[in-house]
């Protein structure tokens, strides 16, 4: 299939008006951000500069606050078990029930149809861990996601580089979209010894160019995060993940150097309180990121697992893979084709979304904690996500 001659969705003009947003709370998305000022319907005009800016911060950080549960960990699967006894989980389970306990209904709604497994990676077939470089797979999960792949369409959609996720799974019959959607390889034969120029004529890219920004943008993070400790930077070819997991929330003792380095930074259009009330470590993050988008106005932050993950203004994201997967693999008879999507993170929503608009398929959520989701039914680990794909192939060996 060549993908050569597709069209790629390139630049939204209203989203282009609006970077930094993504990550924000929704009584923040009145205010839109302009490349040379700031302007919102929301907003008088002769607010200073300042206050915005202060309103971005804070708002970037209520969300890596909020989107950042501090829980216990267990020793399989670094994840925690507490929710058992939490009434507020419980709770939320009624509305997004287990997909193991709704087993059977999922199958039989499945029965003379065909299914397509989409698989985020991180929180759903890895743990999350501190260090994202050592976000391994392990083989027993390996071994499910090839058996899957025996009898499924399998596809891995992650906010990875698509070779970086490639490197984890390290399985030639799947399908891989990285860089949240924005760099897909539509035939797994191209993981096989095929010619350069067979590879390029499938892949789909929609940010191609923005390839220039992003090591742009990943060198002026880089250099504003050094000076943090804890805080790292991932170039993901089409996107950018700035992790604050192994940042503290709040700096106990600032050093002077730190505490000279940020005055000299903002001299000029911080005044040394805001400086201050910036050395909470998180909120200094966010502050830098904020700082350095402020020159790239095509590119936005959102929020993900303690890591704000910045990416270009394009109205394409792991929905939108989602279905150009389905529709070039030749799935997208929605009367016929059952897709499944699992996965733990904000990102993955836009996917659920599409499911539940197409009114086919069932998102599922990776979450031990109640999140406001468009999933259709949740599991609570990556533990649970093998022995969910366990299930499907069993099921499928009986009913052949
Ligand atoms: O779409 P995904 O495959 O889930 O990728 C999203 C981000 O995942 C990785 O970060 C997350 O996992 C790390 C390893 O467990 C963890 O340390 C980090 O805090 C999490 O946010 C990855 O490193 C990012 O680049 C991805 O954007």
């Amino acid at each position: 299939m060549d993908l050569s001659n597709s069209s790629p969705v390139i630049t939204d003009p209203v989203a282009i008006s609006q970077p930094l947003l993504g990550g924000l709370p929704s009584n923040l998305m009145q205010f839109s951000v302009m490349p040379g000022g700031y302007s919102g319907s929301g907003l008088n005009a002769s607010v200073s500069r300042l206050k915005i800016e202060e309103v971005l911060v804070s708002g970037l950080l209520d969300a890596m606050k909020s989107s950042s549960p501090r829980r216990r960990l267990n020793l399989a699967f670094g994840q925690d078990n507490s929710s058992d006894e939490d009434p507020a989980y419980s709770a939320w389970m009624a509305k997004c029930p287990s997909a193991l306990a709704s087993f059977k209904q999922i199958v039989a709604s499945a029965q003379g149809k065909k299914i397509a497994v989409f698989l985020d990676y991180d929180g759903t077939l890895s743990p999350i861990v501190d260090d994202p470089d050592k976000a391994v797979m392990s083989p027993v999960m390996r071994a499910a996601v090839r058996n899957v792949a025996k009898y499924f369409p399998t596809a891995i959609v992650s906010g990875r580089s698509r070779n970086k996720v490639f490197e984890f799974v390290k399985l030639k019959e799947l399908y891989y979209a990285g860089s949240h959607g924005m760099d897909i390889m539509a035939s797994s034969a191209n993981y096989e010894n095929n010619s350069e120029k067979s590879k390029q004529a499938n892949l789909f890219q929609p940010a191609r160019e923005f390839l220039p920004m992003i090591d742009e943008v990943t060198k002026s993070l880089l250099q504003v995060v050094s000076g943090i400790e804890g805080a790292t930077v991932e170039n993901n070819k089409f996107c950018v993940s700035v992790h604050y997991r192994n940042v503290a929330e709040k700096v106990k003792t600032v050093p002077f150097g730190l505490y000279f380095f940020l005055f000299s930074q903002a001299l000029g259009k911080w005044t040394s309180e805001n400086v201050a009330s910036c050395l909470q470590d998180w909120k200094l993050v966010a502050g830098l990121v904020n700082e350095v988008l402020e020159a790239f106005p095509r590119l936005k932050v959102t929020n993900g697992r303690m890591v704000l993950e910045v990416r270009p203004v394009i109205d394409w994201d792991k929905g939108k893979a989602v279905e150009f997967l389905l529709k070039s693999l030749g799935l997208n008879d929605s009367e016929n084709v059952i897709p499944i999507y699992i996965g733990d993170d904000r990102t993955d929503e836009d996917a659920f979304k599409v499911l539940r608009q197409r009114n086919c398929g069932y998102g599922i959520l990776v979450s031990q904690v109640p999140k406001e989701t468009q999933a259709f039914y949740s599991l609570r680990d990556p533990s649970e996500v093998m022995e969910f794909l366990n299930f499907l192939v069993r099921w499928k060996k009986h009913s052949m």
